[in-house]
């Protein structure tokens, strides 16, 4: 839906152009003013040409010609080319900043906005909104400005050469608009439909790009292709509908504006055989008439094609706007030194907006280098539990310890800086392998990057590629087995060097032998860490320090494996399921 831009928005999108703002206005009225300049020259010069062929008196009109063709240079030729290479400058170095801007405000966004968004929607925002402030800033704002100025210009030099005769073009121009006007609120709710599905077929496309190897598994192409088809159906029926009133439309204003001119001439022909005009002064009105009905004609479409090119800009003001990510530092948990544990949740319940509590008053501790095991149905809330401690969501309730101090009273960064994390589905850049790794810590020597793939288990196979740690991966992984993506992240974690680690089911669906290289790079990572690991693998479970079961979004059953396999509870039905 093309929302209406408020004055404020106005003048905050054009506070983007920031301190090339005065150039920005002055360039864009420089190459309005020589458009509006041109036309009315060129009229007067008809205007005396005609008359002086009439009456033979040629001597005003060398001088009149010398002078138009002199104002004609300056303007058209030296000063409208400058202005517009300058306002496009402008335009250009604006749209990069914003970009740039929208960037990096998109990068502190919290998770939960990501979760929300569909990535098709986004990026149709950045994109799309970008394109058409692109337009609004250079085309439509100079369509409308060029169109006020030519049309203010072309009716007060009518009204000088003869005020009667611009009287009836003015007339007339008023019918037009009232027809136009009658035309632009259904032109308006197509437009926005257009724009509704367009953004629908965007989200069908971007869908399809991500999930394809799901579609074909699936085998719903069909069923895909033919909901891409009914969207992309009905915006063509809209586009259609759209071309058919534009149709009607332009042919009246062909109609009003042909009229117009028979009218001029019919009534300038009676005017000048009664001595009240001359046929210089009829032709210059004529070819002034068309700007000035401009002023009624389109300024009104051009205004409303700027107004929805400038919707754009609401949602990239609304990007810029959105909040960050909470930097949790509120104090509340300030001066809470937490002795010895690494990792503790105290009464942590949590919810994701919903009614009920995902995590129910949630009690979980670590010390210095244990490693501790969430184990549980699926939906349970592990990933939950080790996406709170990542500060991807707000603790409401309860307190969170991390490194001896509540989450409450650190930064994104520094709590950041304490935690590795390796997510069940890793995530490579479309960048070399060792800039990948390097993420985990942007200081390290080549030397730490390749320690750190070797205490992974990846040096090998990133040798083995054609070029080495340089070889390029392919944005997302593609090309690489679930095992290395997941030895290069937790490389990347090694490199990092962070106390703590969080491990989201690191071996799930792998191979035995994938499976064993990643046990043997965890262990290594074990020994001076401490580790919170979701896991449904047997044989990590058995080694771990402690284990809790979660359920529901609360802990059931705590404790080692030996104890809790000894207990007739859930851990002891869900051992079975186990591998
Ligand atoms: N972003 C979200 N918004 C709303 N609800 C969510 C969100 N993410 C997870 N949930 C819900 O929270 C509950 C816990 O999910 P979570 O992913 O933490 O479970 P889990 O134990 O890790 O499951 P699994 O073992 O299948 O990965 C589920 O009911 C899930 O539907």
């Amino acid at each position: 839906m093309i929302k209406k831009l408020r004055i404020d928005q106005f003048i905050r999108v054009m506070r983007l152009i920031e301190d090339k703002f005065f150039i920005y206005v002055l360039s864009l009225f420089i190459s309005t003013f020589s458009l509006a300049m041109y036309e009315i020259i060129n009229s007067l010069i008809n205007k005396e040409l005609l008359n002086a062929a009439v009456t033979q008196h040629y001597d005003l009109v060398y001088k009149i010609i010398i002078f138009a063709v002199i104002t004609f240079i300056i303007l058209n030729v030296v000063f409208d080319p400058v202005a517009r290479y300058i306002n496009r400058k402008i335009i250009r170095k604006t749209i990069f900043h914003i970009r740039v801007n929208v960037f990096r405000h998109l990068m502190d966004y919290p998770m939960t906005y990501f979760k929300a968004n569909h990535s098709g929607d986004l990026l149709s925002k950045v994109n799309n909104d970008l394109n058409q402030l692109e337009g609004a800033y250079g085309d439509n704002i100079h369509r409308v400005i060029s169109t006020l100025i030519q049309g203010i210009g072309a009716t007060i030099t009518m009204f000088l050469l003869d005020w009667r005769l611009a009287c009836m073009t003015i007339g007339l121009g008023i019918i037009s608009m009232v027809v136009n006007m009658a035309y632009a609120k259904p032109l308006g709710r197509i437009s926005d439909k257009i724009q509704k599905y367009t953004g629908t077929s965007t989200q069908y496309f971007t869908d399809i790009l991500s999930g394809i190897s799901i579609i074909k598994i699936c085998n719903i192409q069909k069923i895909l292709t033919n909901k891409y088809y009914e969207v992309n159906k009905d915006i063509t029926d809209e586009e259609m509908k759209k071309t058919a009133l534009n149709a009607q439309n332009n042919s009246l204003n062909f109609l009003i504006s042909f009229l117009n001119i028979i009218g001029i001439l019919c009534i300038g022909v009676i005017m000048f055989n009664y001595g009240l005009t001359d046929i210089g002064t009829i032709m210059a009105i004529i070819t002034l008439q068309n700007s000035s009905n401009n002023l009624f004609l389109r300024l009104g479409g051009f205004f409303s094609s700027l107004q929805s090119s400038l919707s754009g800009a609401v949602r990239i003001l609304e990007l810029l706007d959105n909040k960050k990510e909470p930097q949790m530092k509120s104090g509340i948990g300030e001066p809470s030194i937490y002795r010895n544990d690494i990792v503790a949740f105290k009464n942590v319940s949590f919810r994701y907006g919903g009614k009920n509590d995902t995590i129910k008053n949630i009690n979980i501790h670590a010390r210095k280098n244990e490693t501790v095991a969430l184990v549980g149905p699926s939906g349970g809330g592990k990933s939950t539990i080790l996406e709170l401690m990542l500060g991807f969501y707000t603790v409401e309730y309860g307190d969170i310890i991390i490194n001896e101090k509540s989450i409450k009273s650190k930064s994104m960064t520094e709590l950041r800086n304490e935690i590795a994390y390796v997510p069940q589905n890793v995530h490579l850049f479309g960048t070399t392998v060792e800039e990948n790794i390097r993420y985990g810590n942007l200081a390290a020597h080549d030397q730490e990057v390749i320690r750190a793939a070797k205490a992974a288990n990846a040096h090998d196979f990133i040798m083995a590629l054609p070029k080495g740690y340089q070889t390029i991966i392919e944005q997302g992984g593609e090309g690489l087995s679930g095992g290395q993506k997941q030895r290069i992240a937790i490389a990347r974690a090694f490199l990092k060097d962070a106390p703590i680690l969080l491990l989201d089911e690191p071996t799930s669906s792998l191979d035995t032998m994938s499976e064993g290289l990643i046990q043997q790079a965890l262990e290594r990572l074990a020994t001076e860490r401490t580790i919170i690991m979701n896991t449904h693998r047997l044989s990590t479970i058995q080694k771990v320090d402690r284990i809790y079961v979660i359920n529901q979004g609360e802990v059931v059953e705590a404790g080692h494996y030996n104890e809790l396999i000894n207990q007739s509870g859930l851990f002891n039905k869900l051992i079975y399921t186990m591998l």
